[in-house]
């Protein structure tokens, strides 16, 4: 790890899985009777220091929302451990986990939703103390009701205690969220999404006053955005998440500085410009996040990583998604007489280091070894053949056989940890 912070350590995930079983659904059907698993989380390690605000920044579905959720123990772990202060939550029963519970607080994109719309917002800022039974009397909830909401910014208290959330504006909720998250004056504070679905202009007030609470009250918060320009502003330390996996997890600093990993670097190049005139083209990966449920073999980013190399574990469908780019280009004709060279490429999506082509009919293998070599001298550079360990043209199919590869585990380059073969 590359913190070396003398603070008390807070939470710590070591080597955390949260993997989800899919059942039914044609998923499920794909992968037979026992059904495929979503490595929604899978090996991640970080610890959390007292007063530190970490990040946690991906595209949808790299599994932030489920790690947040974990590092609040409102969902199990399949593998490792979630430790707070010591202690594995996952280990304690629903009775022996609620006093950590006002310890822990989570607070969600969408303030409406998490607001009851018949509760006004004395009772439901104040919920908690009732759950939690921390109050005696009325007069003690309304007290510690009109604190909170005062810390938050929502005064005239009397004002805003009748009210219902039906008539607050998008950031007096989300201050109304807040107030209700800290009425416990809990220690740590899971934020996923806090602003992303308030308008522009409350944004950054909500983030001040996060920090603010912050300060005032000594709290800890586990940051959730795919918002790398907000995560700058508010975090002391990133952990960059693709696919279940942490990539690479550093200072905000650093990682803005000089980030590693080619996918933070695409992040980062992807980040909105706020000065018009200076914008850059925006350079997101190439291709789409693939299926959690099927993530690529080695290192899950090489498909999209533009400095990919032969360790990085190229396979079949590597080689189906090249024949097929290498086809779109071409006018329909020429497609159709290309295509018919290959008979079905349904096999290449069963992930394998092993690729066997069959001609289609009327075809031979030579033809399909013939069409690889145009497809190859049309991009040499494409990184997949330095993945090609050999090509065999047998009497009725082509085998390609990748180099495996690995996937990379995190090391320390300089102050950030990055999970690249390139470090
Ligand atoms: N209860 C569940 N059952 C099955 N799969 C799940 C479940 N919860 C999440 N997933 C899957 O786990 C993966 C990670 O989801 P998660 O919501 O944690 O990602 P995320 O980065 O927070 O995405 P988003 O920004 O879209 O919320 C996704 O592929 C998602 O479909």
């Amino acid at each position: 790890m590359s913190a070396s912070d003398d603070r008390e350590v807070i939470i710590e995930a070591r080597d955390l899985e949260v993997h989800f079983a899919l059942r039914g659904g044609s998923l499920g059907r794909v992968f037979g009777a026992g059904g495929g698993v979503v490595k929604a989380v899978d090996g991640v390690s970080f610890q959390l220091h007292r007063g530190e605000v970490l990040g946690i920044v991906g595209e949808s579905g790299s599994g932030k929302t489920t790690l947040g959720r974990a590092v609040l123990g409102l969902v199990q772990p399949t593998g490792g451990q979630l430790l707070y202060r010591g202690q594995d939550l996952s280990k304690l029963s629903e009775k022996e986990l609620r006093p950590f519970r006002k310890n822990l607080q989570m607070v969600f994109q969408d303030p409406s939703a998490a607001l009851n719309p018949s509760m006004d917002i004395e009772t439901a800022v104040g919920h908690p103390l009732v759950i939690h039974k921390a109050v005696s009397s009325k007069a003690e909830r309304l007290a510690k009701v009109s604190e909170a909401l005062e810390r938050v910014g929502l005064s005239p208290v009397e004002r805003f205690l009748t009210k219902y959330p039906s008539d607050l504006s998008g950031g007096q909720k989300q201050r109304a969220v807040l107030a209700r998250a800290i009425i416990m004056r809990p220690e740590l504070l899971v934020a996923d999404e806090p602003v992303s679905m308030l308008d522009m202009s409350v944004r950054a007030k909500i983030l001040e006053l996060m920090l603010e609470l912050k300060s005032d009250l000594d709290l800890t918060y586990v940051y959730i955005t795919h918002d790398l320009a907000t995560a700058k502003f508010f975090c002391d330390r990133i952990a960059i998440c693709y696919l279940g996996r942490v990539v690479e997890i550093g200072p905000t600093a650093e990682i803005f500085a000089d980030p590693k990993h080619p996918y933070t670097k695409a992040l980062l190049k992807a980040v909105p410009e706020p000065d018009p005139s200076k914008s850059v083209a925006r350079d997101l990966p190439r291709g789409e996040i693939p299926d959690a449920a099927a993530p690529p073999l080695g290192c899950s980013f090489h498909p999209r990583c533009p400095v990919a190399f032969d360790a990085c574990g190229w396979e079949t469908r590597d080689l189906r998604a090249l024949l097929e780019q290498h086809w779109v280009a071409m006018p329909e004709e020429e497609y159709e007489s290309e295509r018919a060279i290959v008979g079905n490429l349904d096999d290449l999506d069963a992930a394998s280091h092993t690729a066997v082509l069959r001609p289609g009919r009327g075809f031979a293998s030579e033809d399909v070894q013939a069409l690889l070599d145009r497809v190859r001298a049309a991009d040499p550079d494409e990184p997949l053949w330095r993945g090609v360990r050999g090509v065999e043209t047998r009497p009725n199919e082509v085998q390609i056989d990748f180099d495996p590869g690995t996937d990379p585990e995190l090391r320390l380059s300089n102050t950030v940890d990055v999970a690249c073969h390139l470090y």
